[in-house]
């Protein structure tokens, strides 16, 4: 195989309690990658559509990430990367992940899959280090993975695969801002008190628990974010009046996607979905700031070859 073209899906992290932790995988909406192996030895980003990104190598988050992989693989070929960026830059929803974990799964797949998916995170973390400064896995990990996964542990890298409840719907509005995930992150406490600790912990396993045995209920109350959200909401115009409308038509829970300034419901059964979309953009339609809105499942398959 020669060349290679992968869908590299759109990612919710944090999903509200699960910092840097927790993420699933959203469907529809993603980048598109053509990755084809060249006789030059190196890693060349060719061509970009969609944003204004670099095409230099180092200053690109797919090129990073590449870069990693064939410093480790050591091939005897070189490759070329074209990116058509669908997810805004800044946006929430995993712009930067999508190009770190789409870059590395069409060169191992280009290679014969010589990594595994847990090898490949560690690879897009590196990618993902050049957007935010750190070295996060909580988008890569359902962008490779699919579904919801929830990172164990970064030394040594663990990640875990959670079960999808199947009638799960996410719905997301992205207001047409900038939030650098560097930025969102530079807002953070380095301490929180232990009250904060405990309810958000608790949270957490409740959503892994929720998610096994498949509890809709159980699942919606823990999308509760005492630690980061109230930080990082001040980011996010109309915030408060998004989460309190699509609660109150019945989404399961909402919150920040990723960094921000996207927001997420989540809700049982399409027409559910539909119902908390149509409201928050009613909500939303009123700020005066461009926006848009979408309703998917949650993307089980992650990254595939379209
Ligand atoms: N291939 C790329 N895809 C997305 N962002 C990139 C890429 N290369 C460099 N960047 C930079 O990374 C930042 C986007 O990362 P981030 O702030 O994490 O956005 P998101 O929250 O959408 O993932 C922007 O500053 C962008 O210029
Ligand atoms: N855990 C990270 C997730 C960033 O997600 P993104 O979609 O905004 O890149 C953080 O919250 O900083």
């Amino acid at each position: 195989m020669k060349d290679i073209k992968i869908f590299s899906p759109a990612t919710v992290a944090n999903v509200s309690c699960g910092f840097d932790v927790l993420g699933f995988c959203l469907d529809t909406v993603g980048d598109e990658m053509l990755i084809r192996k060249t006789e030059n030895k190196g890693i060349f980003i060719t061509k970009i559509e969609g944003y204004d990104l670099p095409l230099k190598t180092e200053d690109n988050v797919a090129g990073v990430s590449a870069l990693a992989l064939y410093e480790d693989a050591k091939p005897n070929c070189g490759f070329e990367i074209e990116i058509y960026k669908k997810i805004k830059p800044g946006s929430g929803i995993g712009s930067s992940s999508a190009s770190a974990s789409g870059a590395v799964y069409a060169i191992n797949e280009l290679l014969g899959k010589p990594y595994n998916k847990t090898q490949l995170t560690r690879f897009a973390m590196k990618g993902e280090a050049l957007a935010s400064g750190s070295e996060h896995a909580d988008n890569i990990a359902p962008a490779l993975f699919g579904g919801f996964t929830l990172v164990k542990s970064t030394t040594p890298l663990d990640i875990l695969q959670l079960p999808t409840p199947s009638e799960l719907y996410a719905t997301i509005i992205h207001p047409q801002i900038e939030v650098k995930t560097s930025e969102a992150r530079a807002i953070l406490p380095n301490h929180i008190p232990l009250k904060d600790a405990i309810t958000q912990w608790s949270n957490v396993g409740s959503l892994v628990h929720a998610l096994h045995i498949n509890d809709y209920e159980l699942l919606g109350k823990t999308l509760n974010d005492v630690i980061v959200e109230p930080y990082r909401s001040q980011l996010i115009p109309s915030f408060d009046a998004v989460k309190k409308a699509a609660i109150s038509i019945g989404a399961l829970g909402c919150g920040i996607s990723g960094s921000g300034p996207s927001i997420f419901a989540l809700s049982k059964g399409q027409k559910m979905a539909t119902r908390v979309e149509n409201t928050i953009h009613d909500v939303y339609s009123k700020t005066g700031i461009d926006f848009y809105t979408f309703t998917c499942k949650i993307n089980t398959e992650g990254i595939k070859v379209i």
